[in-house]
């Protein structure tokens, strides 16, 4: 499904994680809106040449999260491009990005290009470590939502606790405060209870890990997710 502002689910794949056929078939076949490719360091060209293959096999929507210029390839349907709103470097916001349009925006389509706001919340994670990113407040987060939406226009604003589970009542916050951009939340979700809570108040929900540790549980989530209503947003 193309129209990103109907998806709620999305598969995270780590390029750096091994998955056997049968596993990514379940995964692509599954149901959820798109399957993501991404991961904070050490992502290769040739894994992201290698799960683009075989994704393509099925009809599933694929995406590139987009880390490291030397493992961009064209073929996938979109390129997601974070740019991390509460590091202390200015490289991970804005100037890796400009670069990289100086080097290759001939090359560039800018339709599938979407640009996410990270909030990065788990400072014991490899992406917030490796983003230089300071711990911020409950206020601080939802200023960087508003200044997102507001006078960033970005399409996505991503609560970002990778590796552990998040803050419901927060999320619920910076939704009500989000008309325009979409809400993604990702991180440590490992049950359908987990998957649904979160899926009340972000648009869309992010499921990771766990599909390299327990599969059907990953699967479930799918399901759990769509079976619920997001409750308040302006979308
Ligand atoms: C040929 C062709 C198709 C050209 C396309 C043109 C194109 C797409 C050009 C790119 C344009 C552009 C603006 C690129 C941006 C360049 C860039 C490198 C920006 C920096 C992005 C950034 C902030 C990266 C930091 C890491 C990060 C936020 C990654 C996101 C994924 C993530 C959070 C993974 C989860 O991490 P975690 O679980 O903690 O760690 P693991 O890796 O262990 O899983
Ligand atoms: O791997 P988990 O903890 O599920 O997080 C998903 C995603 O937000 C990581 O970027
Ligand atoms: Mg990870």
């Amino acid at each position: 499904m193309e129209d990103y502002r109907m998806w709620r689910h999305i598969f995270k794949l780590d390029p750096n994680k091994p998955i056997d056929d049968e596993s990514l078939e379940k995964i692509c076949e599954s149901g959820t809106d798109a399957v993501i490719v991404g991961g904070t360091d050490d992502v290769t060209l040739d894994q992201v040449l290698d799960l683009l293959a075989r994704i393509r096999r099925y009809e599933v929507t694929c995406i590139l999260e987009v880390s490291n210029l030397s493992a961009v390839t064209p073929g996938y349907d979109f390129y997601f491009i974070p740019m991390v709103l509460n590091t202390e470097n200015p490289k991970w916001l804005i100037d890796y990005h400009q670069q990289a349009v100086k080097e290759y925006g001939e090359f560039i389509e800018w339709e599938e290009l979407k640009a996410e706001g990270y909030i990065m919340l788990n400072p014991e994670s490899k992406a917030y470590q490796w983003t230089d990113s300071k711990q911020v407040t409950d206020e601080d987060v939802i200023a960087y939502a508003q200044v997102a939406e507001h006078l960033m226009h970005l399409p996505f604003v991503y609560m970002e606790y990778s590796g552990t589970y998040g803050d419901v009542k927060l999320v619920e916050r910076v939704s009500e405060e989000l008309d325009q951009s979409l809400l993604i939340y990702g991180g440590g979700i490992t049950t359908k209870a987990e998957a649904r809570d979160m899926a009340r108040h972000a648009d869309i929900v992010v499921v990771g890990n766990i599909i390299y540790e327990n599969l059907n549980a990953a699967l479930r989530t799918v399901h759990a997710v769509h079976s619920v209503e997001k409750i308040k947003g302006g979308k």
